[in-house]
C-alpha cells in the first residue's frame, strides 16, 4: 500500500471521533487533507453541526470550500478536539511537528484543545525523536544571531529554503530553521532551552500534548492511547 493510502486510512478513522456540536481544531498537512475531506463527508451525510478552527490558510480554504463552518480561534471557546498530523512520534507519545512550517499555529490550537489526536502513517513512529530535522520558527530580526547560538550548541541549524532557494516564510512571515542534530536524547531539556532563546518564536517539539494517535499501517489502522 502506498503511504498516501495509509494516511487516508488513518484520517478516515480519526474522523469517526468527531461528534455533533463539536468545536474542532484542524491541523495542517497531507494527512490532514484527507481528514478534512472525511469530516466534510460526515457533516454532509449525518448533518453534523460542527465548527472548525484552522492552523493554516491551506486548511481553512479546504474546509470552507467543503462546507465546514470555520471561525477565528479568538472567537472560539476551548476546543473539544484537535486532529493533526505529525512528522515523528516516539514511544512516549512525544512528537515533532512543523514539516509544513505550521507548528506555531498548530501548537496554539493544540494547547487550547481538551483533546488532541494525531494521524500518521506507520513510518512516522520512531524509537527516539530526531531523525526528522527539528523545525524552529524564528523572527527575521537578528535571526543570524540565533543561528550562531544554535551552531555554538552544536544543534546544526539550516535555514529552510523553497524551490527557488529563498528562505521559507511562515504564516507570520518568520523564517524556519531546521535543526539537523540527530537523535534527541532529552526532548524536555532541549524544549526548555529552546523556549528560553529570544528570537525563537516556537519549536516543533510537541511534548505531553497528544492523547490519541491513529496510525495507518499495512496491517490495518491502529488506535494508540497515550497515558494522559
Ligand atoms: O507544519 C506541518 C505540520 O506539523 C504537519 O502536521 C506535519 O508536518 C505532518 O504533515 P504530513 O501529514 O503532510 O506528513
Amino acid at each position: 500500500m502506498d503511504t498516501n493510502q495509509l494516511k487516508k486510512a488513518a484520517a478516515e478513522k480519526a474522523a469517526e471521533f468527531v461528534e455533533d456540536g463539536m468545536m474542532l481544531g484542524l491541523g495542517t498537512g497531507s494527512t490532514v487533507f484527507y481528514l478534512v475531506e472525511a469530516i466534510a463527508k460526515h457533516v454532509r451525510e449525518e448533518h453534523l453541526q460542527i465548527t472548525g478552527v484552522a492552523t493554516s490558510s491551506r486548511t481553512a480554504q479546504q474546509a470552507t470550500s467543503l462546507g465546514i463552518k470555520m471561525i477565528d480561534i479568538n472567537d472560539a471557546p476551548t476546543l473539544d478536539l484537535t486532529i493533526d498530523g505529525a512528522d515523528e512520534i516516539d514511544q512516549n507519545f512525544q512528537g515533532i511537528k512543523g514539516g509544513g512550517a505550521a507548528h506555531l499555529l498548530e501548537k496554539i490550537v493544540a494547547i487550547n484543545s481538551k483533546r488532541n489526536i494525531w494521524i500518521v502513517d506507520e513510518s512516522k513512529l520512531v524509537e527516539h525523536l530526531g531523525a526528522f530535522p527539528l523545525p524552529l520558527e524564528v523572527i527575521p530580526f537578528g535571526c543570524d544571531k540565533v543561528f550562531q547560538r544554535l551552531t555554538a550548541e552544536n544543534l546544526q541549524p539550516k535555514y529552510r529554503l523553497d524551490d527557488k532557494g529563498e528562505r521559507v516564510r511562515t504564516h507570520n512571515k518568520n523564517f524556519v530553521i531546521d535543526l539537523h542534530a540527530g537523535t534527541i536524547a532529552h526532548p524536555h531539556l532541549l524544549a526548555d532551552w529552546l523556549d528560553h532563546q529570544t528570537g525563537i518564536v516556537e519549536h516543533g517539539l510537541f511534548l505531553d500534548l497528544v492523547n490519541t494517535v491513529v496510525v495507518g499501517k499495512e496491517s490495518g489502522v491502529e488506535v494508540l492511547q497515550a497515558n494522559r
